[in-house]
């Protein structure tokens, strides 16, 4: 079949809708089928004429096509609006869940910048996770987006069992609770029912029990048996799934359950993701390297390209975080768990901490939890909430997440448009303020080839500030060289090209990176006139543009800098 990319560009005076230039498009190509639209824009101009630019393409088969620029639909959108440095650099993560799980909130859910789709496997159905999975797939592949997904592991930890009883229970000042593993359903006054049976292992007398870190604080007075018998001494709300930790001498008592860090249904939700084909598994309760080790031998042995992500959410992720940062490809600073082991002014630091720490090592870090809580119920965020947003951006961090905001929030839309403005804003000033970071300071690369590459990114780094060049642009198979480039925090933007979808995929989770799929040639310099020539045909490089070009397609073969003026 023919294969061709074509763009047009429709200028009416009145604003367009979807249907329409659809209905235009049939007519221009007149094609037998309807031509697929994968592309979209409706920014109104100062007259209020709109503007509506449509990429169409017939067959999905083009992908294959030397010719065929794999630019998504939300950056090309970006791009025509802001121009490259207006591009946002920050990447998005978004939990899924009820409130924005149909096809058509997912939708806008992409469009409003959403980079990575996060399902949280602690709850709904796996038949749930699937028809989430696939509709997001069919989404990149029927309208152009570029949405990862990741898969989040339950992992092992205590908590209050949910049996089922009310939302939430209250815990006056003085009142005597048990706190037990027996198994009961429904609910018994002023018995808490605890998820794991070693929970009390190693308490004593005295020791305090802190409910979801701080919701509301008990005394222990007495164990019997596995179970304990405590006082309210600080009051507060008991929720569902509510976390449960032990406290001595005002330092959290360090318990080493026998419980391992994947559990067999985690394995079993690892087997589901793969035959899902996720992009992302992130790990739950990680407490040292092995764990992250194993299941990254076990997806190479399956020949899986998955990327493993360790989350930081306990005291003894902390003890081991260089380990595990080596270990891993990539961190998430989960502070809601973070929070009920560490004493909650330490989570400003210990997240700044691991931000650096992940940016020296090259690994893509996300900051996740409570950014925008609020606005699962309210329709802005806090002012506060909007200063640790713009915090985490500061700290250059790869990416934010949304749980509850996108998962079970009336604003999921917003809280995205939240965080959107936010980076774009925080990004703009650090610029504008001559805030870009130093260079990270540690060596990284072990053989002469990844030290070659890392110094060539280095360079280019600071070559593409200095020089002021538009974008850089990168061919790359496995993405080594885009995230040595994104470790810099250059100023321009980066532009991955590959034709390996994993790393097309796992590229969505870098600072400043767009990943393009686009069938690479062993010929360089065909490679770079192609793509030049591509984005050029789209308008969106015009001539005396600057682009700064990096190639790591055939390592060893082929390492090149070059700065090309179109
Ligand atoms: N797939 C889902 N189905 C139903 N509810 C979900 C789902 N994912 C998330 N949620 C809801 O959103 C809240 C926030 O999500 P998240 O932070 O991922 O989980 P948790 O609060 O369990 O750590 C959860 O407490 C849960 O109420
Ligand atoms: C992201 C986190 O993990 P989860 O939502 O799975 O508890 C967290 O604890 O902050
Ligand atoms: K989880
Ligand atoms: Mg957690």
């Amino acid at each position: 079949m023919a294969s061709l990319t074509t763009d047009l560009a429709f200028i009416t005076n009145y604003p367009m809708v979807k249907a329409s230039c659809m209905e235009l498009g049939k007519k221009v190509f007149g094609v037998p089928a309807p031509p697929r639209i994968i592309g979209f824009n409706g920014r109104r101009s100062k007259s209020f004429s709109t503007r509506a630019v449509m990429q169409v393409d017939r067959v999905v088969e083009e992908s294959k096509n030397a010719d065929f620029l794999g630019l998504d639909v939300v950056t090309e959108t970006e791009l025509r609006e802001k121009g490259f440095l207006g591009l946002r650099k920050t990447k998005l993560v978004c939990t899924v869940g009820p409130a924005c799980c149909s096809y058509e909130e997912l939708e806008k859910m992409a469009s409003a910048g959403m980079n990575v789709a996060r399902l949280n496997m602690c709850h709904n159905t796996r038949n749930w996770h699937q028809d989430v999975i696939r509709k997001v797939k069919k989404l990149n592949h029927e309208k152009g987006f570029c949405v990862s997904v990741m898969i989040d592991t339950e992992g092992s930890q205590i908590h209050v069992a949910d049996h089922g009883g009310p939302s939430s229970v209250k815990a006056e000042d003085g009142s005597i609770w048990f706190f037990t593993t027996e198994e009961f359903e429904g609910c018994r006054p002023f018995t808490v029912q605890a998820s794991y049976e070693g929970f009390a292992e190693g308490i004593k007398e005295g020791d305090e029990l802190v409910v979801d870190g701080g919701m509301a604080t008990f005394e222990v007075i007495e164990r019997i048996g596995n179970d304990l018998r405590c006082k309210c001494i600080d009051p507060g709300l008991l929720l569902p799934r509510a976390k449960l930790s032990f406290w001595r001498d005002g330092k959290l008592v360090e318990k080493h359950y026998e419980l391992p860090t994947l559990s067999t249904k985690d394995w079993s939700d690892i087997e589901f993701g793969i035959s899902e084909g996720v992009d992302f598994i992130a790990m739950s309760f990680v407490r040292d390297d092995d764990a992250v080790k194993h299941l990254k031998n076990y997806l190479s042995t399956k020949n899986k390209f998955i990327k493993v992500l360790a989350k930081i959410e306990s005291l003894e992720s902390l003890h081991n975080l260089e380990e595990i940062v080596e270990a891993s490809d990539g961190i998430m600073v989960a502070r809601g768990d973070l929070g009920v082991e560490i004493p909650l002014e330490q989570i400003p630091t210990v997240q700044e901490k691991i931000v650096d720490l992940c940016r020296q090592l090259n690994k893509p870090v996300i900051v996740a939890s409570q950014l925008l809580e609020s606005m699962i119920e309210y329709p802005t965020p806090t002012r506060a909430e909007v200063a640790d947003v713009s915090e985490a951006v500061r700290q250059y961090a790869d990416a934010l997440m949304l749980s509850g905001e996108s998962a079970i929030g009336s604003f999921g839309e917003k809280a995205l448009s939240v965080l959107r403005m936010a980076s774009t804003r925080m990004e703009l000033w650090s610029r504008e303020e001559n805030q870009q970071p130093a260079f990270p300071k540690c060596k990284i690369g072990v053989s002469l080839t990844d030290q070659i590459a890392e110094q060539i990114c280095n360079s280019a780094s600071r070559m593409a500030n200095n020089l002021g060049v538009d974008a850089v642009f990168v061919y790359t198979k496995h993405g080594k060289m885009a995230s040595l480039l994104s470790r810099n925090r250059p100023i321009p933007p980066i532009f991955a090209f590959t034709n390996v979808e994993s790393t097309q995929m796992a590229l969505n989770l870098q600072w400043g990176v767009t990943p393009v799929f686009f069938d690479l040639s062993d010929d360089m310099d065909a490679n770079m006139t192609k793509t030049i020539d591509l984005v050029k045909s789209k308008g969106l490089l015009k001539e005396g543009d600057a682009v700064l070009i990096v190639s790591d397609a055939i390592p060893t073969v082929y390492q090149s800098l070059q700065v090309k003026i179109v």
